[in-house]
């Protein structure tokens, strides 16, 4: 593979921005990615220093509340560390000085032809040793002390970004942006690219005292250090960086999005299906098509392509450049052969060399961080993603409110999901009316919107048009953390979290978590009880657990120690789906327990139940109804009914309503809504 190009460059202007109109929009083509950036128009000057400035203030902002942040973790630890650093940044030069000091002396004892100070001298290795030791002494110690740091700051940040996600609604998560590679890392790889670059500066400085020491006339040593960092400047500033630059990414590439996508499937989730379909010959063929279709396109980061370009002019003048100390004291030399000594040559020649690196690294450092920042905003920013759907300001319930359960309504809502076809409506002018304490089934084709309606009804997305209304309000009015705690859900979509059983049901009312006894029921009216007699750990089951054991260069087969101990590792438990269903509407019936809930919406949930479980479960949600309104949704009937369909609702009325008319609910009903039958419930659709 080649390196980093500009496919094409500069097709100015594919949309003025809204915000700032004396910008334009630049698309770039790097390698697999099209990258829009923001460019300010800049009439006569091509480097636009205010666009630099503003870019090194908000760096810098974002730098400060790094370090605030850090600092304010651990302060004793960083202390030590950067106590540590002072002494690594010093480390170069002292043993320069060491070294210059014993070359010295033999160099005084060669010219003079005498035996050199033999005491001086020693003194001179001893201390080197000393300090040599004690510096291995340091390096090991600090990296204890830093791995403590590292391991306190990671925990914070992995907290911080925990919160962060957990607080994403479902519109926010249709956005589909990439956000996987914020981990907690990356504020700890800016801070140590922070730390290294101070303890690089401060080398440097060090450094350079030490040449305007060697060099004893002032001059010598501004004019040779002056040249020794021509060379690295050159380097740094004829590099383009986008770090700084306000910017949208995208992989447009579609082999390469292929590749990822086929790469996606070797995660355990896909394992069951490409297993039984026998796909994996096929997903390896396909991957590889894929990376021969993209061939030598880079699929390097952005960034990294946009800096790597340069002229060869720039490489050609920096080597020119780099020769110039050795020819300032080749000059010096021949023209002033007084000041200069052999020894200050070689200790010269040997800073020249450090400070050339150190200068290089420092450069480097910079640019880590300025591309370490860019990655700490965006995860910075993350806090500032507001949420989509917006908290309300009324308690929930109002004060005047039905005993019997909440009153529902709909008037004429619209509602599209945030991506989907334009005009294309999940629900469209739908009204209707649920009344405290009913229960109602909703029945329709798939896609007809039945989830969508509930999912409005539980405020997990807001109507475009139109209104919710509940206890005679509009949904949006309430505060969202006491709506929710009034409604309980059971869907197909819910899922059993990695922890053990009895967290699962105990955190439908977490308040209740450590109450065994109203677990054990919650999991008998979900139909579980049976399941956890037949597990060996009972309640304390983990399923789906996150675990981390391997074994490396053992095999299972192998007649040892290690390999029995390999295959003793805790295995995996598993259930079936319909078990899983049970579990999960346990949880819900552990939910009830609070007292509190208002409003029950059960969305499909026993695909996978066997009849009688789905008749059991049914019967054990309408036990608990006092008090609340239900809805359950199924498409059970959805090849025979025209209910609802495509967002509209086509026949409603009550169960005796619709059995009168003798239209498409008729005929369902008869066929296959036994499950609901009940002689106590006026089921509506
Ligand atoms: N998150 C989403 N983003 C975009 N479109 C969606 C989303 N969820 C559902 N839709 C679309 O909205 C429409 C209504 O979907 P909904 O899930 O409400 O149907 P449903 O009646 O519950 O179907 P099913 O019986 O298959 O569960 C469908 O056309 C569906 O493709």
């Amino acid at each position: 593979m080649g390196n980093p190009t500009i496919d094409s460059t500069a097709s100015t202007g594919d949309k003025p921005s809204k915000r700032t109109p004396q910008t334009r929009i630049e698309t770039l083509h790097l390698g697999v990615y099209r990258v829009m950036v923001e460019k300010r128009i800049s009439s006569v000057f091509a480097f636009d220093f205010a666009e630099s400035l503003e870019s090194w203030r908000s760096g810098f902002k974002v730098l400060r509340r790094l370090v605030v942040d850090i600092v304010g973790i651990t302060p004793t630890l960083l202390f030590i560390m950067a106590l540590t650093k002072v002494w690594e940044s010093l480390e170069e030069v002292v043993l320069l000085g060491l070294e210059t000091k014993i070359l010295r002396i033999i160099e005084i004892s060669l010219s003079s032809r005498d035996r050199p100070a033999a005491r001086a001298l020693i003194m001179a290795v001893v201390s080197r040793l000393l300090f040599v030791m004690c510096s291995s002494l340091i390096t090991h110690w600090s990296r204890d002390v830093q791995s403590q740091a590292q391991t306190k700051v990671l925990h914070h940040y992995d907290d911080y970004l925990l919160i962060a996600r957990l607080h994403m609604d479902l519109p926010k998560l249709q956005d589909n942006r990439t956000d996987d590679y914020l981990s907690a890392r990356l504020p700890w790889e800016a801070f140590e690219t922070l730390l290294e670059l101070s303890t690089k500066l401060f080398a440097v400085a060090s450094q350079l005292g030490f040449m305007f020491h060697a060099v004893r006339s002032g001059n010598h040593g501004l004019i040779f250090a002056v040249l020794c960092v021509v060379k690295p400047f050159i380097q740094a500033f004829a590099r383009q960086h986008m770090w700084a630059m306000r910017r949208v990414v995208e992989a447009t590439n579609t082999d390469y999005v292929r590749m990822k996508s086929l790469k996606s499937l070797e995660h355990s989730n896909y394992r069951l299906d490409i297993l039984s379909g026998n796909l994996i010959q096929y997903i390896i063929t396909e991957f590889r098509d894929a990376r021969k279709r993209l061939g030598d396109t880079s699929t390097d980061y952005p960034e990294t392509q946009y800096s790597n370009q340069r002229s060869p002019a720039v490489g050609l003048i920096a080597s020119v450049v780099g020769d110039f100390p050795l020819m300032y004291y080749v000059a010096i030399s021949l023209l002033k052969p007084s000041s200069m000594s052999l020894t200050t040559i070689a200790s010269l020649q040997q800073s020249a060399i450090l400070l050339r690196w150190l200068f290089w690294d420092v450069f480097y450092q910079a640019d880590s961080l300025r591309s370490d920042i860019s990655r700490v905003q965006q995860l910075y920013d993350l806090e500032k993603a507001t949420p989509i759907i917006k908290d309300g300001d009324e308690s929930y319930p109002p004060e005047k409110h039905s005993d019997q359960g909440m009153a529902l309504s709909l008037e004429h809502v619209e509602f599209s999901y945030p991506g989907s076809k334009e005009g294309k409506k999940a629900l469209n002018d739908v009204s209707f009316r649920i009344e405290p304490g009913e229960l109602v089934v909703i029945v329709g084709a798939n896609g007809s919107g039945k989830s969508t309606f509930v999912k409005l009804l539980t405020r997990l997305y807001d109507v475009n048009s139109g209104s919710v209304i509940v206890d005679g309000q509009d949904i949006r009015q309430y505060k969202l953390a006491e709506l929710r705690r009034s409604i309980a859900t059971l869907t197909q979509d819910h899922l059993l979290f990695p922890l053990s059983i009895e967290e699962n049901i105990g955190l439908g009312f977490p308040e209740a978590m450590t109450d065994k006894t109203l677990i054990n029921k919650a999991a008998e009216m979900g139909g579980a009880q049976e399941i956890l007699t037949k597990l060996n750990d009972g309640l304390n089951t983990v399923l789906d657990p996150v675990s981390i054991q391997y074994g490396a260069r053992v095999q299972e087969d192998d007649d040892t120690d290690l390999a029995a101990a390999l295959k003793n590792l805790k295995k995996k438990v598993e259930v079936s789906g319909g078990e899983r269903q049970r579990l999960v509407a346990a949880r819900t019936f552990m939910r009830f327990n609070s007292h509190e809930i208002r409003f029950v919406a059960v969305d499909e949930p026993s695909s996978a139940l066997d009849p009688e479980g789905e008749l059991q479960l049914f019967n054990n949600l309408r036990e608990a109804r006092a008090g609340k309104t239900m809805i359950f949704v199924t498409h059970r009937f959805g090849h025979l009914t025209k209910c609802m369909k495509d967002g509209k609702v086509a026949e409603y009325g009550s169960h005796t309503e619709l059995l009168a008319r003798q239209g498409e609910y008729y005929k369902m009903y008869n066929i296959q809504a036994k499950a609901f039958d009940s002689a106590s419930s006026e089921p509506q659709t």
